[in-house]
């Protein structure tokens, strides 16, 4: 599903957060989400998954402007992952990932066969399947990370938004997740702080003082100049023989 943002800007009081972003994610893209701390990403990502009401501009699905669609019809579309997610404490891991299915429910369509098994499938693609009856209360803050990420999996999105979505996670945990919403058959908008990680998307857009400053492939935007102005980092691009990958190390000479 294309998603697309069309001058989409948001303000608080008379302090602009989010300012004048366009920007177009075609069907099946990774689009990475970089900027300093304040820099805009969060408020910019609930922005496009219409959890912010803009100040000005427009996000579309296919060509149609959220506002004309209800609630139930965007989650049906687009699933969030939050940096701090908020989850009832009494609730179990399945049961947590079983909220992912709420927007498919009706009155005529309970929940079924069909939907416990996309949880079964869900908490497998995150490692969680053999703590599935374990209290999200009693869960560590990655565990948590991978539920959430497992929920939004279960909902079965045209569309992923995730915000820092490796965070808290294992150095193994990080890159399965990568390598996992890299191949599903989704259209992904995910913030992300790990330099080097963000190379592995399809398309980076740069974020600083709530402006788009740059969008495109991460070899492009991911100048060492840009590294310097944007990050206040030196950066030096090292390639690693084993595929000839860019890998970045960064030095910093101020505080
Ligand atoms: N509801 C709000 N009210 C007031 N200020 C806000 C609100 N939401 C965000 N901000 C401010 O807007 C700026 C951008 O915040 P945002 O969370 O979007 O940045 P970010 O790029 O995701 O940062 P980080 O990398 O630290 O997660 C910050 O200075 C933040 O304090």
């Amino acid at each position: 599903m294309r998603l697309e943002a069309k001058s989409l800007g948001w303000a608080t009081g008379s302090r602009p957060i989010v300012e004048d972003v366009s920007l177009e994610v075609a069907p099946g893209e990774t689009l990475g989400l970089i900027g300093p701390n304040g820099s805009g990403k969060s408020t910019l990502l609930r922005l496009l998954a219409g959890l912010l009401t803009r100040r000005t501009g427009t996000v579309l699905l296919d060509g149609a402007p959220l506002t004309t669609l209800s609630r139930r019809d965007i989650a049906q579309k687009i699933a969030v992952v939050e940096q701090i997610a908020e989850t009832s404490e009494a609730l179990l891991v399945r049961d947590v990932v079983e909220l992912g299915r709420t927007p498919w429910l009706s009155a005529l369509a309970p929940f079924g066969a069909q939907d416990r098994a996309i949880v079964t499938d869900a908490l497998e693609a995150v490692g969680m399947a053999q703590m599935a009856g374990y209290r999200w209360a009693t869960l560590s803050g990655g565990e948590r990370q991978r539920v959430q990420i497992a929920r939004a999996l279960a909902q079965r999105p045209r569309i992923l938004i995730l915000d820092e979505p490796t965070n808290h996670l294992d150095i193994h945990h990080q890159l399965s997740l990568l390598r996992l919403v890299a191949n599903l058959p989704v259209t992904v908008v995910m913030a992300l702080h790990d330099l080097n990680q963000a190379m592995g998307c399809d398309r980076l857009a740069v974020m600083d003082g709530g402006r788009m400053v740059a969008c495109g492939p991460p070899d492009e935007v991911l100048s060492t100049a840009r590294l310097a102005s944007i990050f206040r980092v030196q950066a030096t691009r090292l390639r690693d023989p084993a595929d000839n990958a860019t890998v970045f190390r960064f030095l910093c000479h101020e505080v």
